[in-house]
């Protein structure tokens, strides 16, 4: 059994960049660690999926059902997934049992300007209509185990809070000592 890293935030809060550099890290070190990111999967699986309350809902439970059944197989996995309710979060953490939450904050003039994809761009136009950190809700983690100002961090730093973190939890000690890496 391991564990889900699931990181959330608004559009442009760094939640791809950081699985990918955590992903790295942790095969690095041994570890087994896969990715699943919320944009990846939907391209793959259901590319004319939407962004309605309903089809976001159904995506990220499937999202939970994938993290579940590779971290009961020893995979550390990296959840990058907006997953903007409340609600679905405390969904998958009950289901999923081992679950760190990470919220990657930013403020919005940052991610305005960073606009990896061009979204907010075309949001800002009219062109996409409830862009999650624009004009689509989110709701702030309560209480998550962790949080990172990415606006104010460098990516490297993001991933060394994130492995104190999963060490100070005793979660990494569990994997390596069962499967032998130091
Ligand atoms: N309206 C709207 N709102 C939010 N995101 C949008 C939207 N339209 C397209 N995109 C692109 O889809 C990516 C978010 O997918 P997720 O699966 O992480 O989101 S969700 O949990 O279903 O809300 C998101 O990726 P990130 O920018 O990496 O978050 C966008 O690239
Ligand atoms: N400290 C940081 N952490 C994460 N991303 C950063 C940071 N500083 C700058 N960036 C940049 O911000 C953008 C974040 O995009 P992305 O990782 O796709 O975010 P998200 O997946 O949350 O939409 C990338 O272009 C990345 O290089």
């Amino acid at each position: 059994m391991s564990f889900v890293i699931w990181l959330t935030g608004p559009s442009g809060a760094g939640k791809t960049t950081l699985a990918m550099a955590l992903a790295e890290k942790l095969q690095e070190m041994g570890c087994q660690a896969e990715v699943l990111d919320g944009d990846g999967i939907r391209s793959r699986l259901y590319p004319d999926l939407g962004f309605s309350k309903q089809e976001r809902e159904m995506h990220n439970r499937v999202v939970t059902e994938m993290a579940k059944l590779l971290a009961k197989n020893g995979v550390i996995t990296i959840v990058s997934v907006i997953a903007p309710y409340r609600a679905w979060r405390e969904y998958a953490r009950k289901e999923i049992g081992s679950f760190v939450e990470v919220y990657l904050r930013c403020p919005l003039e940052v991610r305005i300007e960073r606009d990896p994809k061009g979204l907010y761009a075309k949001a800002l136009k009219g062109e996409v209509k409830e862009l999650t950190g624009l004009d689509g809700e989110y709701e702030e983690p309560e209480s998550p185990e962790l949080i990172l100002d990415t606006d104010r961090m460098s990516v490297e730093e993001e991933v060394e809070e994130v492995l104190k973190k999963i060490k100070d939890l005793g979660l990494l000690d569990q994997i390596t000592q069962k499967s032998g890496v130091v």
